[in-house]
């Protein structure tokens, strides 16, 4: 049971003249069975956090630990999902799935059964041998999900993973990723640009503003603990305090930020 912890991470962008402040200051701590979602508008630091605490990214200042140590490269024990899946067209579903496990050095009897045990634990069971480009969105973004958990890291850091599906796949990735996260006690972060998602998932949300990366507002939430001990997914979206809630984040979330960055395109 691992904790990852920020301190006082400071991130800019731009030439020193201009320089776009991201990161001021901000702390972090995520551990074993927590969902932390970041919820906030467009442009106000949150994929820049993500990759600063998944090691893809240098901050200017401050430092992340995992269980006292500090850490300053990716490593196996943070794996990440983004939106785009990045999955490889030539290799087929269950050499995808196991790519990290043949980085790792485990041997093909070892990657078979892993693949196997993962494809059946998403419904793809019968489709390892498939294409990338034979398998539909939900399939795709189910397949990148097992591919980041099957090397068992120990933070799971996901940007946006579901934005892309309907509504319907959507929920069902949702329930999967907490039927998956609850058996391995992985640490959870999450961007997300839906109330509805930040909700459901969370168990403690954070209601961004920025740049710089600003922490307006932090809730401790239940509804995927509820989930877990069996509630289904339409009893808990509808309850009338899930429904306040959202109703009450909507009104708060910060317009995006116009402020020109600079990014290149
Ligand atoms: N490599 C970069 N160079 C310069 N500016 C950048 C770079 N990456 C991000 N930015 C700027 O930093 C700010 C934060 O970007 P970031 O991608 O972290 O925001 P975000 O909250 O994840 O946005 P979105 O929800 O739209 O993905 C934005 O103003 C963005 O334009």
């Amino acid at each position: 049971m691992s904790q990852l912890t920020a301190r006082d991470l400071h991130l800019a962008y731009g030439p020193a003249a201009q320089r776009q402040p991201v990161l001021q200051n901000l702390d972090l701590s995520l551990g074993p069975d927590e969902i932390l979602v970041l919820l906030g508008p467009s442009g106000c630091g949150k994929t820049s956090l993500l990759h600063v605490l998944a090691g893809l990214q240098a901050p200017d200042a401050g430092e992340i630990r995992i269980d006292g140590q500090a850490t300053t490269t990716s490593d196996g024990r943070r794996g990440v999902v983004f939106q785009e899946h990045a999955l490889l067209p030539w290799l087929n579903a269950a050499d995808n799935l196991t790519l990290g496990l043949r980085l790792r050095g485990l041997g093909r009897h070892q990657r078979r059964q892993a693949a196997e045990d993962w494809l059946a634990r998403i419904g793809m069971a019968d489709l390892g041998r498939r294409r990338i480009d034979a398998l539909s969105g939900g399939q795709r973004q189910r397949l990148g999900l097992a591919r980041a958990l099957a090397t068992e890291p120990d933070f799971l850091l996901l940007d946006e993973p579901f934005a892309a599906l309907d509504a319907i796949t959507r929920e069902r990735m949702q329930v999967l990723l907490l039927d998956l996260a609850r058996r391995s006690h992985q640490g959870l972060l999450l961007i997300t640009h839906s109330v509805e998602e930040a909700l459901f998932l969370a168990s403690e949300l954070w209601l961004l503003e920025g740049p710089p990366l600003l922490v307006r507002r932090r809730m401790s939430l239940d509804f995927s603990q509820r989930h877990v001990a069996g509630e289904p997914v339409r009893d808990i979206v509808t309850d009338p305090r899930f429904q306040a809630l959202s109703q009450e984040l909507l009104q708060a979330m910060p317009a995006p930020s116009g402020r020109s960055s600079g990014r290149a395109a």
